[in-house]
């Protein structure tokens, strides 16, 4: 058939190949999904522009190796691969529940240290080669798709305490993904540096950012710290899964799969716009005491994680 599916195959901005689903209408080779929930998750360039969302990426032999398309393959492989995550581990179909469309675009604007969801699709940016190269890590897509999950849930106001929750759920959400590590954005983040990261959960202050309440910053910059304090429930997610002695406090680990689904229980029906941290480990508590009960091992986790980091 001249207009079909297709399975294709491009190459990463990081190296190696990825396989991602692609179209084909007429000899050309789109990066162009239409085998999942949604009608279409489709990944476009903005030509280093300001246009949204730009125009279709697309090949002559279904084998995205051109320079030009290789960001776009990681960000369309990491939409797909973001979208199995929730539609296999929660039940969510696509970020709104109801299988919305997913658009993404990558080379925004020139030299762009940046990644969003902007309300209606994601954008990339390339970097500026020195603080990223393009932003197209797996767990940097799956930390802008949870923000169109958490705005097609619980709203989570973005700034002060609300504001470092939606960027801590936004980043809990993309170490599940990207479930090797706790570090976020490290193939992105600092090419002419290894070992490094944008954040990490294991250990926020390796990445400027506090791991316990007592130092949360009260300033106005970061829309009041929101990149800042979301390493505080980002640490405690990370005791839940993990486990260890923390500040005095030893928290049994409960494993990366119930904690993934204490915090997507949260989020989806404990948080509201304006869920602060105290609301948070509330909010973690009930959905722990609603899926493994108030008196085991796991709901004692949820509560010393929290208090090791000086929440209740
Ligand atoms: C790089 C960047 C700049 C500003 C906002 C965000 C944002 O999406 O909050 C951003 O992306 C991230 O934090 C993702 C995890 C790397
Ligand atoms: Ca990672
Ligand atoms: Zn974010």
């Amino acid at each position: 058939a001249s207009v079909a599916p297709e399975v294709g195959s491009g190459t990463s901005t990081f190296g190696g190949s990825r396989t991602i689903p692609t179209y084909s209408s007429g000899g050309t080779y789109y990066l162009y999904d239409t085998t999942r929930g949604p009608s279409y998750i489709r990944t476009m360039t903005g030509n280093n522009g300001t246009s949204l969302p730009g125009s279709y990426i697309t090949d002559t032999d279904n084998n995205f190796t051109d320079t030009a398309a290789r960001a776009g393959v990681d960000a369309h492989y990491g939409a797909v691969t973001v979208y199995d995550y929730y539609q296999n581990t929660h039940g969510r179909n696509s970020y709104n529940g109801a299988g919305a469309n997913i658009t993404s675009t990558v080379h925004h604007r020139v030299n762009y240290n940046n990644a969003f969801w902007n309300g209606q699709q994601m954008v990339y940016g390339d970097g500026d080669g020195s603080q990223f190269q393009a932003l197209v890590d797996l767990d940097i897509v799956a930390h802008e798709l949870t923000h169109a999950v958490t705005g097609a849930t619980a709203g989570l106001i973005y700034q002060n305490e609300s504001g470092a929750l939606n960027e801590a759920v936004s980043d809990i959400m993309a170490v599940m993904v990207d479930r090797d590590d706790w570090r976020l954005g490290e193939l992105s983040y600092t090419p002419g540096v290894s070992g490094d990261a944008l954040r990490n959960l294991a250990n926020p202050p390796e990445g400027n950012q506090p791991d316990n309440y007592a130092d949360r910053y009260t300033g106005s910059q970061d829309n009041g710290g929101v990149h800042i304090n979301s390493g505080i429930p980002n640490k405690a997610a990370y005791l839940m899964a993990a486990g260890g002695t923390f500040r005095g406090v030893t928290v049994a680990s409960i494993g990366r799969a119930k904690t993934e689904k204490i915090w997507y229980r949260a989020l989806t029906q404990y948080f509201t716009s304006s869920t602060n941290l105290a609301g948070a480990r509330q909010g973690t508590l009930s959905a722990t005491a609603d899926l493994y009960g108030s008196g085991g091992a796991e709901y004692a986790a949820v509560q010393n994680a929290w208090a090791a980091v000086g929440i209740g």
